[in-house]
């Protein structure tokens, strides 16, 4: 009998969260607490106030308070704090898995260490994996409004620990910085053993997505909304099966989309795109993953079926062992058999 009513069916399935900054989940209470043992400034006088401001016309207006907000984070502490809080409350929502960004270089080019940043973090990871049972995967993401030296210098900074970094990513500012500008630094970052991944077709063209593919050899596109504009870009993800990590609360509050029922995810499906649903800064986009799948579930009117498709996707497109994709596909179908 499926009588598991939508809601309760979305908090229930396992799911893997492929799409998350770290710094996107500081959530305004955390970064008051963490201001005032730090002795920073916040320039808003209150949580309630703050809240107010996040209100945006496009990525650049939510970045300058993103990067504003990291500002408080100083010690290896607030890393872990920061971090542990993301795990614990992911872990409500049954996600099970995450592969999460960190953006060393909003730290490091105010004078906060490589080693504070990632050792507070990958200490809250590990203890995720052993009180909440989440397993991890970290990516470090290189900011694409700074230029390649500072791309190379903190490649540099990362190969100490190699061990705990999977793979590197792209983000911030997307449309002026395509994915050429950091083609060399891929190329090194490869040589030395890391996966790569890319923000791509989020407000940048869908050319940005090929160079991605071409140049940067992604296993995976970030957004990667645009793709829609290119069918044989299109037909060729569908091809390869590249995985899209698509973040709908995002696109709404950052206005790739104007309302969630344009939301194009459901399209991405039907095309045969490898779609997965992710929070991306959920702090600041006004819910985790939970809310970003029942967003477009009720915008879209999307099905049990489609529901499951995405939440399989998202440990097909994860880098888990082949073995442990198959054990989460299968517990997913039972889950959907009995509900
Ligand atoms: N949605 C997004 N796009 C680009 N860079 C980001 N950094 C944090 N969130 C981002
Ligand atoms: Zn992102």
């Amino acid at each position: 009998m499926n009588t598991t009513s939508i809601e309760k069916f979305i908090e229930g399935i396992p799911k893997a969260e492929l799409h998350l900054h770290i710094e996107g989940t500081f959530e305004p209470e955390l970064m008051f607490e963490i201001a005032k043992r730090n002795n920073k400034t916040i320039k808003y006088s209150s949580v309630e106030e703050l809240k107010e401001a996040y209100s945006f016309n496009n990525l650049q207006e939510f970045l300058d308070i993103y990067y504003a907000g990291a500002n408080v984070l100083i010690e290896e502490q607030d890393f872990y704090d920061l971090t542990w809080a993301y795990l614990t409350k992911v872990h409500q929502q049954n996600v099970v898995h995450v592969e999460i960004f960190f953006d060393p270089q909003t730290h490091t080019d105010r004078g906060v260490s490589f080693d504070t940043v990632i050792k507070g973090i990958y200490r809250a990871l590990e203890d995720g994996e052993e009180q909440l049972g989440i397993s991890f995967k970290l990516i470090m993401s290189f900011l694409r409004h700074l230029d390649e030296a500072s791309a190379f210098k903190t490649l540099e900074q990362a190969l100490p620990f190699k061990k705990w970094i999977s793979a590197v990513g792209l983000d911030s500012s997307e449309v002026g910085n395509p994915p050429s500008k950091f083609e060399r630094v891929f190329a090194k970052a490869r040589e030395e053993g890391f996966i790569t991944v890319a923000h791509a077709g989020e407000e940048g063209p869908s050319e940005y997505i090929w160079e991605a593919l071409d140049l940067l050899k992604v296993t995976r596109i970030d957004h990667g909304n645009r793709c829609l504009d290119d069918d044989s870009l299109v037909k060729q993800l569908v091809e390869i099966q590249m995985p899209l990590t698509v973040c709908p609360l995002s696109n709404l509050e950052l206005k790739v989309v104007t309302n969630l029922k344009d939301h194009p995810i459901a399209k991405m499906l039907d095309l045969g795109l490898l779609a997965t649903v992710n929070s991306d800064d959920p702090a600041y986009f006004g819910g985790y993953m939970n809310e970003n799948y029942l967003g477009i579930t009720r915008a879209l009117n999307l099905s049990k079926h489609q529901i499951t498709e995405l939440a399989k996707n998202s440990f097909k497109a994860s880098w888990l062992s082949d073995q442990k994709k198959r054990d989460m596909i299968a517990q997913i179908d039972t889950y959907f058999q009995n509900n």
